[in-house]
């Protein structure tokens, strides 16, 4: 068995009386992208803090990058890089400063420490931007630098918290792309994130943190199969029309409001021709229908009752 990047057992944290961590246990393989999804205040961010030996643990037994960060915090330091809320970038310095104050920091002689500067900036597309003040760039540039000055230090692990919180759709994928590279150059991710998407997208395993518990793991592909969130929904104009598709399906979920209703379906074409059969035989005709695959936010509203999670958008139907 492979030694795992990050591994934490029975991982608690409170502050006074308030459980932020209330025994957590996560493994995350060496290479792959784990994300701890979560509401605001689930404990995210106080998870990465523990882990990358900003903040101490009540109690639990870790393991970052080969060592203990309780035992041996410094070791911990040289193996990882952690962007995200308490990001590391000075606004009154241009930054290529930050870069290269960076470079200091990791002891790189003066040569090294520009050149390694210059093949970063270039590389997440800074390089026109170098000589400005930070403070003057966009949201996703600022986060672009935070990653280029973590990457400083060769880092074998990398926590990235919410990297994509409030960032335009356009910076977002832009920043999907850059994980990506990350791990097909062989860094272990470790990715907090609010959104379901951002999970999905880029996580090998999903942890969900609900309530300072993991309220379920795996893939995205287990996480969904274990809610049947898959449903066909039918939309009329004519209120006549759909009062008779309710009486004549069975199981509906009817929506009186907007003229729609949702029957429970695994979408396979056996069963879109049982409705469809249905609704011929007593002659109604829907203005719509589309085919609802369950998606993480049936898993995570399952899971955690719905709380919290912003609106996105769903792009489930077909
Ligand atoms: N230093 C602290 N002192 C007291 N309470 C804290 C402290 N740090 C965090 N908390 C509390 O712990 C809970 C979890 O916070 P945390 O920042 O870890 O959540 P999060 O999941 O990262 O949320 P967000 O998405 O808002 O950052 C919150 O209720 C927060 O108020």
């Amino acid at each position: 068995m492979t030694i795992p990047a990050i591994a934490a057992n029975g991982l608690r944290k409170s502050y006074g009386d308030k459980v932020v961590l209330d025994g957590i246990d996560l493994t995350v393989a060496a290479g792959t992208v784990f994300s701890l999804l979560g509401p605001n205040g689930a404990g995210k961010t106080t998870a990465v803090k523990i882990l990358s030996t900003l903040v101490t643990a009540d109690a639990g037994e870790l393991w970052v990058g080969g060592h203990d960060p309780a035992a041996n915090p410094q070791a911990v330091r040289a193996a990882i890089g952690v962007t995200g809320q308490f990001s590391a970038v000075d606004g009154l310095i241009t930054g290529e400063e930050n870069m290269w104050l960076m470079a200091d920091l990791n002891h790189l002689s003066r040569r090294d420490g520009r050149r390694t500067a210059a093949e970063l900036l270039e590389r997440f597309d800074l390089t026109d931007a170098a000589k400005k003040p930070a403070s003057t760039y966009s949201g996703g540039m600022k986060r672009r630098l935070d990653i280029a000055m973590t990457l400083v230090g060769d880092p074998r692990i990398i926590f990235l918290d919410e990297p994509t919180t409030g960032l335009d759709p356009r910076s977002r994928h832009n920043m999907w792309g850059i994980i990506r590279e990350l791990v097909s150059d062989g860094v272990t991710v470790f990715l907090t994130t609010q959104y379901l998407d951002e999970a999905d997208e880029l996580a090998d395993r999903i942890a969900v943190l609900d309530d300072g518990k993991i309220a379920a793991e795996g893939t995205a592909e287990e996480l969904k199969r274990l809610v049947p969130g898959g449903h066909v929904r039918l939309r009329f104009t004519d209120p006549a029309a759909y009062r008779a598709a309710v009486a004549a399906l069975r199981e509906v979920t009817p929506d009186e409001e907007s003229l729609s209703l949702q029957i429970p379906s695994g979408g396979s074409q056996r069963e879109l021709r049982a409705i469809l059969d249905r609704l011929h035989a007593a002659a109604i005709e829907a203005d719509e229908l589309t085919v609802h695959t369950p998606d993480l936010d049936d898993v995570f509203f399952a899971l955690t009752g719905g709380t919290g999670i912003p609106d996105q958008p769903k792009e489930t139907a077909r």
